[in-house]
């Protein structure tokens, strides 16, 4: 297997749709002597040369620095030229999960920090260059590749540092082996956790403290790449009908199951214009555990009603509206969709409209009851709370490095401020679903044990589904027949890390 065909899969792993499919392999383009891909060889007349490394490691090396100063790497992307896109987005995300490991390197090869510019196309060459064990093809480009194109960059950008680039990465490969081992060397509470793991201490060490048993999986998990999941829109077709749709347009997919009975997970990520009725509405992409979030609001659940026809629901914290739709899609709900960022709210718009579905939308701090409230009390609440983002590191590899350890107070005071200003709008017998897509306890079980000590007509009630800290491991981090590391993990939700990592309580309001 060529090093171009890895290239093509880490893009495939990519959810983002625009470009995809312009960009080929980049050894198509500069070198002759590259073997020929599986994308090429499915690709009998490729319309475009995909663009030259040289030029893709400039952008990656821009957008790592830019991350390393608190930049969102969406933002930089959304920013970056559209040819050279979907290479960026691969590549970046490829050095951002290997970030700890190329500072640890540039620490011990250049220990005087070169100028940012040249730090971060070594930062970037460095990471390329990490052996990952996989073998030969293992790499996403040829070692001399990198150092060729690496150089060539410099060159462009800062001329009188070529050559020094050019004897850091030569020295790196002729050391790689020890390197590694030294850089990794990791004694608890050590550097080398840092470069190991490629996650900030802090974070690493808050992983230890709420999963004793898993957090090094959970690091691990981390740095893999997700599954392509969709959410089938159960208003326009069953699940195995669509299952179908696509098997008719040769992409591979299976049913998750009864935990997610919307959903259908990707052999490989595709992008959405090759979706059959896509821009019909047929079909959304969304994460399976995200896909939870809709059921355990609008429908039965152990002593939990179904919501009737024309329910009054209030989605606290909407946008971009992938729960949002789907709630839509289960039920005929009276829907208020509210989101503090107008920007993104315009977004849930936009979503709704390619679903054929409506709901009212405020733009408005969900906490400041008394400018959005009309006083009807609400049947069901969904608080789908900002957090941390700890549980969907996988498909957002900068935010571990963006995340500063103060933010998690932050966003937990938040959170507990969007519960305590909620509930009072909920009606008694209706349920509120507290929902964060984090795997730090503050943000989840913790959160939500001290919400139960504050409201005294709130209830948790035990449930069949799952509910609680949803961990991004086969088997929800149990081992298959061994006992759970933690409770909640009892309802696991398959053998496959399938499920990002999320956190979901029902909360229902004690009857009059
Ligand atoms: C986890 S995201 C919601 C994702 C969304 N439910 C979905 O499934 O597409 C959290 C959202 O909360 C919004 N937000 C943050 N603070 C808020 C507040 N005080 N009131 C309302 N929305 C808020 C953010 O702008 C962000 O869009």
């Amino acid at each position: 297997m060529g090093h171009c065909v890895r290239i093509a899969k880490s893009l495939q792993c990519q959810v983002l749709p625009a470009g995809l499919e312009g960009l080929l392999p980049y050894t198509e383009a500069v070198s002759p002597t590259a073997k020929p891909s599986s994308v090429a060889s499915s690709s009998p007349a490729p319309a475009k040369l995909a663009p030259p490394l040289h030029k893709l490691l400039l952008q990656v090396a821009d957008a790592v620095q830019a991350v390393r100063a608190g930049r969102s790497l969406t933002e930089l992307l959304a920013q970056c030229p559209a040819e050279l896109r979907p290479g960026t987005q691969s590549l970046s995300f490829h050095v951002l999960r290997h970030l700890g490991a190329a500072e640890a390197l540039r620490a011990v090869l250049a220990p005087k920090s070169p100028p940012p510019k040249v730090e971060g196309l070594l930062l970037t060459a460095l990471a390329l260059l990490w052996d990952q064990g996989g073998g030969p093809g293992s790499a996403p480009y040829a070692d001399h590749t990198v150092v060729d194109q690496a150089v060539s960059a410099v060159r462009k950008r800062m001329p009188a540092s070529a050559g020094f680039v050019n004897a850091v990465l030569r020295r790196f490969l002729r050391e790689r082996a020890d390197l590694q081992a030294q850089v990794t060397a990791a004694e608890a509470g050590t550097a080398g956790e840092v470069a190991r793991y490629n996650h900030p201490r802090w974070w690493i060490e808050k992983l230890q403290a709420d999963w004793p048993e898993v957090w090094d999986q959970l690091l691990l998990a981390n740095n893999s790449h997700p599954p392509m999941t969709l959410r089938v829109n159960a208003r326009q077709g069953s699940t195995a009908e669509y299952l179908q749709r696509l098997q008719a347009a040769g992409i591979a997919a299976r049913v998750l199951g009864p935990l997610a009975p919307q959903a259908l997970v990707l052999e490989r990520a595709v992008p959405v214009s090759s979706l059959p009725g896509f821009a019909e509405g047929a079909v959304s992409v969304q994460d399976a555990a995200a896909q939870l979030a809709g059921p355990l609001t609008v429908l039965a659940q152990d002593g939990l009603p179904a919501l009737p026809a024309g329910a009054r629901v209030l989605d606290a914290c909407s946008a971009p509206g992938g729960k949002t739709a789907h709630l839509l899609e289960l039920a005929d709900l009276d829907l208020l969709a509210l989101d503090s960022d107008a920007q993104r709210l315009s977004r849930v718009q936009d979503n709704l409209q390619r679903l054929g579905q409506q709901a009212q939308l405020k733009a408005v701090d969900a906490r400041d009851t008394a400018s959005w409230w009309d006083g009807r009390l609400f049947d069901a609440i969904l608080l789908d709370a900002p957090c941390s983002a700890s549980g969907i590191v996988r498909r957002h590899p900068d935010v571990r490095w963006l995340r500063r350890p103060s933010d998690i107070a932050q966003l937990a005071a938040i959170q507990a401020q969007l519960l305590d200003a909620l509930w009072p709008l909920l009606k008694p017998g209706g349920r509120l679903v507290y929902a964060t897509c984090s795997l730090f306890k503050a943000e989840g079980e913790q959160q939500v044990d001290a919400f139960l000590q504050r409201q005294s007509d709130a209830l948790r009630p035990a449930l069949q589904a799952v509910t609680g800290h949803l961990l991004p491991l086969a088997h929800n981090g149990a081992p298959p027949d061994g006992a759970p590391p933690d409770a909640s993990a009892s309802a696991s939700p398959g053998t496959e890390a399938l499920f990002d990592g999320f956190f979901y309580a029902v909360l229902s309001k004690r009857a009059a």
